[in-house]
């Protein structure tokens, strides 16, 4: 079994070894002629979660790319898709049904889809398809979550910021991803002493889950530009306070990196005054949340930005970071880049095989390149193509020696 916060295998010693080593090959492939320079096949089962809306679309075409991208280098998959959000509710009465939970465990990786839509809006709390995800990720225990926001030069047109200002922007988004305000007790509703009735959650961080996710984010920042922002509200908050607190204890660890604090809401701004200054972000749930939806718009579109959410041990949970879309839901116009860029970041972080990944980030380079563009990152002069049309330009790629050599 393969992934997580080691960057691959199940169990990891160090806190963050970004240099993975891929999966033993279990059989030498076929005898032929070209036995003597073919590659070992390398199996690996990924559990899919197509959930709802424009999940089922964007997983579509992310598998077909995994799956030619694999055959080139190697690798073969077993795909075993599993109900989640949504669909399973209505499957099943709950948004994530133990079978999915265990057949996610003993996957090597899982790549998920988005859930949720208007459909199970009202719903309670633990009906909620939200409420899977949350489950989903607890039950992984997939607690870094990595969201990149790049402006790749092919789309510098298409972000909402000026060209000078989202040019070159390369950031990452470390956010905790199963601590905070999302898990944190006492929760629930209730009545406060008026009479009036009342809703509540509580924001806490412990030691060990701040310590964690810091030393990763330090990981991180070391094998990219050296600095780390941690973003926090410690002017009000006081788990935000703690978290400023042992961020800091955890840099004298780290003496090579750059490490500076901001106010969430000053980081807020700064991504749209100055987004080239940061180049890893550290933060809590709740913050990674709203800031790496609002990074991705310097990229050009939501449908863009993919992740990796990843644990000490076990498999890694790989997804875009948008959601559903119910309003484009089932009309063939969701960008299914940032869903395939997620499977790349599968291939990297999840299971060690740097070159299959490569060989889809290089296909979405090329696709862009060509001129292909969804709705949502077109601009004047490119050829607008649907969610399906998208997926077989980049199988393209994949399929042509540009692929591998880009
Ligand atoms: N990880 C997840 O599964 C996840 C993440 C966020 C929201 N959600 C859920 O999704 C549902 C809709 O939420 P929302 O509308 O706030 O956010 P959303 O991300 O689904 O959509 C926001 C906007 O971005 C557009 N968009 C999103 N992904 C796109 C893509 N790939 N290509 C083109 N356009 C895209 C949508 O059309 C919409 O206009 C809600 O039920 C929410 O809870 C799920
Ligand atoms: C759907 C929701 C539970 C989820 C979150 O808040 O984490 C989403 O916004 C995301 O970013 O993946």
């Amino acid at each position: 079994m393969a992934a997580s916060i080691q960057l691959h295998a199940r169990s990891i010693k160090a806190p963050f070894n970004l240099k993975p080593v891929a999966k033993q090959s279990l059989k030498p492939s076929r005898i032929s002629c070209a036995a003597a320079v073919a590659k070992p096949t390398t199996r690996y089962s990924i559990t899919l979660l197509p959930g709802d809306g424009i999940g089922p679309e964007v997983i579509s075409v992310a598998k077909t790319v995994l799956k030619l991208a694999g055959s080139l280098e190697g690798i073969e998959f077993s795909f075993q898709q599993m109900p989640m959000g949504g669909a399973a509710l209505d499957l099943t009465g709950v948004p994530l049904p133990e079978e999915t939970l265990s057949a996610a465990q003993r996957a090597d990786a899982i790549l998920l889809g988005a859930i949720g839509g208007y459909k199970w809006d009202k719903n309670e709390k633990h009906l909620k398809p939200e409420t899977g995800l949350l489950q989903l990720r607890e039950g992984l225990k997939v607690f870094a979550n990595l969201r990149p926001a790049t402006v790749l030069p092919q789309l510098v047109d298409s972000s909402t910021l000026k060209k000078d200002v989202a040019e070159g922007v390369d950031l990452m988004v470390v956010r905790e991803l199963t601590g905070g305000i999302y898990f944190g007790k006492p929760r629930g509703f209730g009545t406060n002493e008026k009479g009036e009735d009342i809703g509540f959650n509580t924001e806490v961080y412990a030691t060990h889950e701040i310590d964690r996710i810091a030393r990763i984010a330090f990981e991180i920042a070391r094998k990219r530009r050296g600095q780390l922002c941690s973003v926090d509200k410690a002017n009000v908050l006081e788990a935000s306070m703690f978290w400023r607190k042992r961020v800091t204890a955890i840099a004298s660890e780290y003496p090579d990196v750059e490490l500076s604090h901001m106010y969430v809401d000053n980081a807020a701004m700064q991504l749209v005054r100055y987004p080239k200054q940061f180049d890893t972000i550290v933060t809590n749930n709740i913050f990674g949340d709203i800031l790496s939806d609002e990074a991705s718009m310097i990229t050009g579109s939501i449908g863009m930005l993919p992740s990796a959410s990843l644990g000490e041990s076990g498999p890694g949970l790989f997804e875009p970071i948008h959601g559903s879309a119910p309003d484009i839901a089932g009309q063939d116009k969701a960008n299914p880049l940032a869903t395939i860029l997620s499977a790349a970041m599968l291939l990297k972080y999840g299971l060690g095989e740097a070159n299959a990944a490569k060989r889809i980030e290089n296909a979405v380079l090329d696709t862009l390149n060509r001129g292909f563009r969804t709705g949502d990152i077109y601009s004047a002069g490119n050829k607008l193509v649907g969610c399906k049309e998208m997926g077989e330009e980049v199988l393209k790629s994949v399929g042509s020696s540009v692929a591998a050599a880009i």
